[in-house]
């Protein structure tokens, strides 16, 4: 029997050996029953708590529809989707509310969590500090770069406190040097807030300076064919900059890339 579920212990603790994400044989089909595409055929895996883990592959290889499964959006046709703890999700275009201001679209995501109206404007400022826009609540979406939209996006993600955090091809859009800062301080606050990430990306760099652990996937039908680790130094103190000119990022790098190009080949 398929199964999708939540088991949504919001703030619990996290006992040893716990798991933030399992999927067991899952495989996903689209279209009409007749002519069914199969999106993602058998995958397992299982995310702890605190693993910052990167999907990545070719086009059309299931990366979203992973996301999606994790997030509630789909459900598998076999197999099982647990999540054990709050979700919060990041897509690749920020979709704010453009007749709000900053702090409106954060106030907004603040009431829906139930956070009452008297402490919402101190944490729309904690949030929006959190992700490098202190004092910006009063700007109009409108006004804002690609970039600052995207952190106000992850802020509003972050008002739910998710202890599991989707992110979609996050950074995508944004020019190179907007997505070099958003990625070290993703990193950052993913390592310092100890959030459990699962992140999507086209981007071998990016894969290798932010996953503890990655996903390589190939298509037709899309399946996990191999999975890198990357031993690399998370946490406050590092020097992420200075991280991705050194020779293990690079080494890494050139792994991840041989081991996309075969998926790809294979696939
Ligand atoms: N709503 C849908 N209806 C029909 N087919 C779909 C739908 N969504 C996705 N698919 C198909 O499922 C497969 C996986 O799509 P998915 O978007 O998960 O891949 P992806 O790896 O995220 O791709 P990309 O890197 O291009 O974003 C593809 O073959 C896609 O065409």
């Amino acid at each position: 029997m398929p199964r999708a579920e939540t088991t949504g212990t919001a703030g619990a603790a996290v006992a040893a050996g716990a798991v933030d994400v399992e999927l067991a044989g899952v495989s996903v089909l689209y279209g009409p029953a007749k002519a069914p595409v199969t999106a993602v055929e058998d995958v397992s895996l299982a995310v702890t708590p605190g693993e910052f883990v990167v999907l990545v592959g070719p086009s059309g290889c299931g990366k979203t529809t992973l996301l999606r499964l994790v997030a509630g959006f789909e459900r598998p046709a076999t197999g099982t989707v647990r999540v054990h703890r709050k979700v919060g999700v990041v897509f690749q275009q920020p979709r704010l509310f453009p007749w709000r201001t900053v702090a409106g679209n954060l106030a907004f995501a603040l009431a829906r969590h139930g956070v009452p109206r008297a402490a919402r404007a101190a944490r729309t400022e904690e949030l929006l500090g959190l992700v490098g826009l202190p004092g910006m609540g009063g700007r109009r979406t409108w006004e804002l770069s690609g970039g600052q939209r995207q952190r106000v996006a992850i802020a509003r993600a972050l008002a739910a406190e998710p202890q599991i955090l989707l992110m979609d091809e996050p950074f995508a859009a944004l020019d190179a040097l907007t997505r070099e800062r958003l990625q070290e301080e993703v990193r950052t606050l993913a390592a310092v807030t100890g959030t459990t990430v699962v992140f999507v990306t086209h981007s071998a760099e990016e894969a290798v300076l932010l996953g503890s652990r990655v996903l390589v996937m190939a298509a037709g039908p899309g399946r996990v064919v191999e999975e890198v680790a990357v031993p690399l130094p998370r946490g406050a103190g590092v020097d992420v900059a200075a991280l991705r000119g050194a020779a293990p990022f690079a080494s890494l790098r050139a792994e991840l890339s041989r081991a996309t190009r075969e998926a790809a080949a294979g696939a």
